[in-house]
């Protein structure tokens, strides 16, 4: 099993040199979160571009534990890392969003909603990777793995604003074993899926049905009826997410 992940492992790492390759660019970066997904992908870009890889550390009112984690990614696969705290400017400018929405009757309410305010993290995250990797010239790794896929659990233009996917054929439970076969630090692995996006979200308790079920469903297997049709509405609805903007026929 160990070499058949390592044979895996080592045909992806050729793929993202290749695509360095054939795109003109120097390097790879990616935004490391203290979560799993992130935290292989680290690892297989350092693996693929030792000396042109980037991890970011992004910061914006999170859990200070996701900043320790992000680091043991760091340390752990031994990548070039950068912090940038995004906390201020999210408060200030979702702040001012608000303020003049409210100014103009448009909307009644100040208190964020709370899907934008979160999704408004993830742009800015977007913006900031993409900021570095025009100045160094850098392909962005996104961190999407098949169950996010299918579901679209993942910010439209944020998270899933990247250039390469390139776990994008692992189902989660493919993601654990890359991670134990890649040295990703225990108290990775340990923690649950969050976006991080809210204090106390967990991706299982949003989507409301489990990872488990979600790959299950993607292998054919039979899952239960109710765990079925969550997952289903959950892939009909993000349609648009995986696909280019429609435009009028000509
Ligand atoms: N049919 C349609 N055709 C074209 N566009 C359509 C559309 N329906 C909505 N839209 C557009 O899409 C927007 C909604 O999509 P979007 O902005 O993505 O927002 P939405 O899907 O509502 O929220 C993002 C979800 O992803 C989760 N997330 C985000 C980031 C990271 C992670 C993680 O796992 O770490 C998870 C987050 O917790 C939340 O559940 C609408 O505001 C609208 O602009
Ligand atoms: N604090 C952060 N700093 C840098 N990047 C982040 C941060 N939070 C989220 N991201 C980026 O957004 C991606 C989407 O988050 P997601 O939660 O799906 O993945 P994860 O945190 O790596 O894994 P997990 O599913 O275990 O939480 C992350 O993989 C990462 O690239
Ligand atoms: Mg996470």
């Amino acid at each position: 099993m160990k070499k058949h992940i390592e044979k895996d492992i080592d045909k992806v790492v050729q793929w993202l040199r290749k695509m360095v390759n054939e795109s003109g660019t120097k390097g790879l970066i990616v935004g490391v979160s203290g979560g799993i997904d992130s935290a292989v992908v680290a690892y297989l870009i350092k693996k693929a571009c030792p000396n042109n890889s980037i991890g970011v550390i992004l910061p914006c009112k999170s859990n200070p534990k996701d900043k320790e984690d992000a680091l043991a990614v760091v340390n752990g696969c031994g990548i070039d890392s950068v912090e940038v705290d995004l906390t201020q400017i999210h408060e200030s400018l979702f702040d001012q969003i608000t303020n003049n929405l409210m100014d103009k009757n448009l909307i009644d309410d100040k208190t964020p909603a709370r899907l934008s305010d979160a999704n408004l993290r993830a742009r800015l995250r977007m913006s900031t990777i993409y900021a570095i990797a025009n100045t160094k010239n850098y392909l962005v790794a996104g961190t999407d793995n098949a169950a996010e896929v299918y579901t679209g659990y993942f910010t439209k233009y944020g998270d899933g604003g990247v250039d390469i996917l390139p776990i994008a054929n692992l189902l989660k439970r493919d993601v654990y074993e890359w991670a134990r076969v890649l040295g990703v630090p225990k108290s990775v692995l340990d923690r649950a899926p969050s976006a991080g996006l809210w204090e106390g979200q967990t991706d299982e308790k949003e989507m409301g049905t489990t990872y488990d079920m979600i790959d299950d469903l993607i292998e054919g297997k039979e899952i239960p009826q109710k765990d079925r049709e969550v997952i289903e509405n959950l892939h009909r609805k993000t349609e648009h997410k995986r696909k280019m903007p429609p435009a009028p026929e000509k």
